[in-house]
């Protein structure tokens, strides 16, 4: 025999109850032994419980009761459950004229839902054939007569099962309903939370069943909550041990009453899609699994109760006090924290228990909290409770650090001995978030790393690109979900939570106007992970969100150099905020594009290497300017725009002419030593003349060729066999506040290493104490959108190896 449970959504009006008719006819055709108990349909409970709400406060429910009896009989013609109707009617009307009502009439109204239920199934099953019985458990199982949430007496309720399915067995389909029973006065009781999965458990015990099946309307348990977790997987087996602690922490699949009647008859217990039944489901028996399973699982509905008092130390017994007046108030308490000194104690009760707690323990420590022993009790209410059932604590720091990196800071915490469970409360409008973090780590499932990319142009639009076309092999290599859903220009921003399509350049076109706001609530409203805000642009206006978007949870990766070259108070302020908040801020690509020079120079300094002077060609777009000028018979101003057309200069190419690029790149070296310059102190050489620097960039650029003149002069006022090179040099004793910066244009022999430079090449020679003479040399390409690009990426995946 098996016992089939089908709950309320399975039996909704449409597909659902079809389905349900389908899989009871299929068993029997098959010649299978079945017993099927029913829960009430769709949302039967509900509407009766607000019917039942209305008629107490003499509102009026009629309406809404000719609605209820109309769902459940729209369709089946020939079917009528003409008593339970009539039923309702007296109930609702006695209520309504009493103004009141007790438990017991509510369990009268409730048990109608089941009965109806049950009745419209046995209808149907008997139009098609089926030898189906229309079984009323208030005749099999008897309880304690608790109204609302009875204990069943096991030794009757056995009996009268057994007799029952004596009479009524063989091809008998015994049509039973749920979750409700009577009194050993025939009163109706009803079995509390999840009783009609109770009353199967019960009847699959009494019947020594082979299997119980549930029948809901998800193919499992699953690992998370899949409606809050996208990337939740099946469970295909647990034990009931695991299934135990996953009902207990909240999994709304089971409760953990109703695992104890099929622990006991060690009956397995399958839940299955009635939506989907050839799927199989989640199998629980009694065997262990080898090696155990994570699972998350949520307690909503929750309340935190804090306690605080410094006079709690060492006192004897606070806790006991704490129970003893829950308990004598049928309050229960799910879960609890305290410090070793027992300044502080958390506790969490059902929300709906939250206001009752607090006034108790007020009451239980009055007389402590006059002496100020204890100082405060308070109700945290918008919580919830995440569980990791079977998180041992040696390998719980991934998933809390990556909470605390996503800024999801738990407000209690605490862990099960031997149980390998660890609990925490967190905010309930960071659950989803939280959820779907814990998860990404402990399931190793790709892990997904929110981007918003500002600046689309040829760096940014590069990077993106670039991005899209790697993301699935990252993903294959690394296990990193790189998800750019944001990308946003000087006025226009695109979003998609789900990432950008490869049409992007035209949609962003078709992009909103934005605030920064905009992006932070974006993120906020989709729970998005792991953010990383890149910034490709060359604005000092987009700088000044730095601060926010760090305060929100986001890393920060830049190409733009403006917000490390700002004043050394701004550049100090960024990084204690950046520690507050543990964010990072990478920044490879503001010295040398793609070179890795900030990195060196970093880890240098860091392991104690004294570097005594940085020198070299710090522009790309200048070296590519003198090396060719200097080399070849041609105007400056068409070099000049060779390198702007090559997209080697800033956005505005003045900046690379007047010297401030390489000036800033001075200064972003400086600061990595611990120099605390300000832009102020560079001695810049401005290689644009006095008569051409006012004006737009457009006007600049239509008068280049009034630059041919001048340099020709000093090309050719130099020594035999030398060439230009615009250089950059940080030296004077640079163990002291400041360095000295200097940028300045040098005629240098062609033979000698800056000489030699070629094409967009950087050179960075770096002097050292233990080097000596021989600086370490950096040599590459110092500037090109796709380097560029490929630096930032690669500051990305840095991060995200951080993470
Ligand atoms: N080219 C190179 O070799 C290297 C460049 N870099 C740096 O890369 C950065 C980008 O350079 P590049 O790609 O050439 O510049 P582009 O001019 O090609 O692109 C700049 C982008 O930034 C956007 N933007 C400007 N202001 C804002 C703002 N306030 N908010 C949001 N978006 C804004 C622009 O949008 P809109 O069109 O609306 O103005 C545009 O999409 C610069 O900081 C540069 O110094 C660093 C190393 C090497
Ligand atoms: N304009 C810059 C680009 C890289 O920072 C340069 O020419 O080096």
């Amino acid at each position: 025999m098996k016992v089939l449970k089908f709950g309320g959504k399975s039996l909704a009006n449409g597909k659902g109850i079809h389905k349900v008719v389908d899989i009871i006819e299929d068993k029997v055709n098959n010649g299978e032994l079945i017993t099927v108990v029913l829960s009430a349909r769709g949302k039967s409970t509900d509407e009766l419980e607000a019917i039942l709400d209305k008629a107490v406060r003499n509102e009026s429910y009629q309406e809404q009761l000719e609605a209820f009896k109309k769902y459940q009989v729209a369709d089946y013609a020939g079917f009528s459950v003409d008593d339970e109707f009539e039923t309702l009617d007296k109930l609702f009307e006695g209520v309504s004229l009493l103004g009141d009502y007790s438990k017991r009439i509510k369990d009268q109204v409730l048990s109608q839902g089941e009965v109806i239920s049950a009745k419209l199934i046995t209808h149907i099953l008997k139009e098609k054939g089926v030898n189906a019985h229309f079984t009323d458990s208030r005749e099999l199982i008897k309880t304690d007569g608790t109204f609302g949430e009875a204990q069943p007496l096991d030794k009757l309720s056995k009996e009268n099962v057994i007799t029952h399915f004596k009479k009524y067995n063989g091809t008998t389909v015994n049509v039973v309903t749920g979750f409700i029973a009577s009194n050993t006065d025939n009163e109706t009781t009803t079995l509390g939370r999840n009783g009609s999965n109770y009353t199967a458990a019960l009847l699959a015990n009494y019947l020594d069943a082979e299997e119980l099946q549930n029948f809901t309307h998800v193919s499992g348990i699953y690992t998370a909550n899949p409606d809050l977790v996208s990337d939740a997987r099946k469970i295909e087996k647990l034990s009931f041990a695991e299934a135990n602690e996953l009902a207990y922490f909240g999994a709304n699949i089971l409760h953990a009453k109703t695992i104890i009647p099929l622990i006991e008859k060690n009956i397995p217990l399958r839940i299955l899609n009635t939506f989907d039944h050839n799927n199989r489901g989640t199998l629980i028996t009694a065997e262990n699994n080898a090696n155990g399973i994570k699972s998350l699982s949520v307690l909503e509905n929750v309340s935190l109760i804090n306690l605080e008092g410094r006079g709690l130390l060492g006192k004897v017994g606070v806790d006991a006090r704490i129970f003893k007046a829950l308990a004598h108030n049928n309050i229960s308490v799910s879960m609890i924290s305290q410090g070793s000194s027992e300044r502080g104690i958390g506790l969490v009760v059902g929300a709906d228990k939250a206001v009752e707690a607090k006034k108790v323990l007020e009451q239980e420590f009055e007389a402590d909290l006059y002496k100020r022993d204890v100082n405060i009790i308070t109700v945290e209410n918008d919580v919830s409770v995440i569980s990791i059932i079977g998180q041992d604590l040696s390998t719980f720091h991934r998933p809390y650090n990556a909470l605390i990196k996503n800024q999801v800071i738990p407000l209690l915490f605490n862990n099960t001995v031997s149980g390998k469970n660890v609990s925490l409360v967190v905010y309930k409008n960071q659950l989803h978030k939280a959820l779907n973090v814990i998860h990404g780590e402990i399931f190793e499932i790709s892990r997904k790393i929110n981007i918003a990319v500002f600046g689309h142009g040829l760096v940014g639009g590069t990077l993106i690109d670039q991005i899209l076309k790697s993301a699935k092999e990252i993903e294959k290599r690394k296990k990193i979900d790189l998800n750019i859903f944001a990308v946003a220009n000087s006025k226009k921003i695109l979003l998609n939570k789900n990432g950008i399509e490869t049409s992007w350049r035209s949609d962003v076109k078709e992009g909103i106007q934005y605030e920064i706001g905009d992006i932070i609530k974006f993120a906020d409203k989709h729970h998005l992970e792991n953010l990383i805000a890149i910034d490709n642009t060359a604005s000092k206006e987009f700088t000044d969100h730095y601060i926010t978007l760090v305060e929100e949870g986001f890393d920060l990766v830049s190409s733009n150099k403006v917000a490390n070259t700002l004043s050394f108070e701004f550049y100090k302020e960024l990084r204690s905020k950046l520690e507050e908040h543990q964010k990072q801020y990478l920044y490879e690509t503001n010295v040398g594009a793609g070179l890795p020079l900030i990195d060196t120079i970093k880890l240098l300094h860091l392991s104690g290497e004294n570097i005594t002077r940085i020198k070299g060609v710090f522009s790309g777009s200048l070296s590519y300017l003198f090396n060719t000028f200097s080399k070849e018979e041609r105007l400056f101003s068409e070099v000049l725009q060779e390198a702007i057309d090559k997209g080697f200069t800033e956005p505005d190419p003045r900046e690379d002419l007047c010297g401030n690029d390489v000036g800033r790149k001075l200064l972003i070296l400086a600061r990595e030593l611990d120099l605390s310059n300000e832009f102020t102190d560079i001695n810049i050489h401005n290689l644009i003349p006095e008569n051409l620097r006012e004006g737009g960039a457009n006007e600049f650029l239509e008068k280049l060729k009034e630059l041919d003149l001048v340099y020709q002069k000093i090309k050719s006022e130099q020594k035999p066999n030398h060439v230009l090179r615009y250089i950059g040099d940080l030296h004077g004793d640079l163990f002291e506040e400041k360095g000295i910066l200097d940028v300045k244009l040098v005629s240098v022999p062609e033979s000698s290493a800056l000489g030699q430079v070629k094409g967009s090449d950087s050179i960075f020679e770096i002097y050292t104490e233990s080097y000596g003479d021989q600086p370490i040399v950096i040599q590459g390409a110092g500037a090109g959108a796709a380097v560029t690009a490929r630096g930032v990426f690669g500051d990305i995946l840095r991060l995200t190896e951080k993470g």
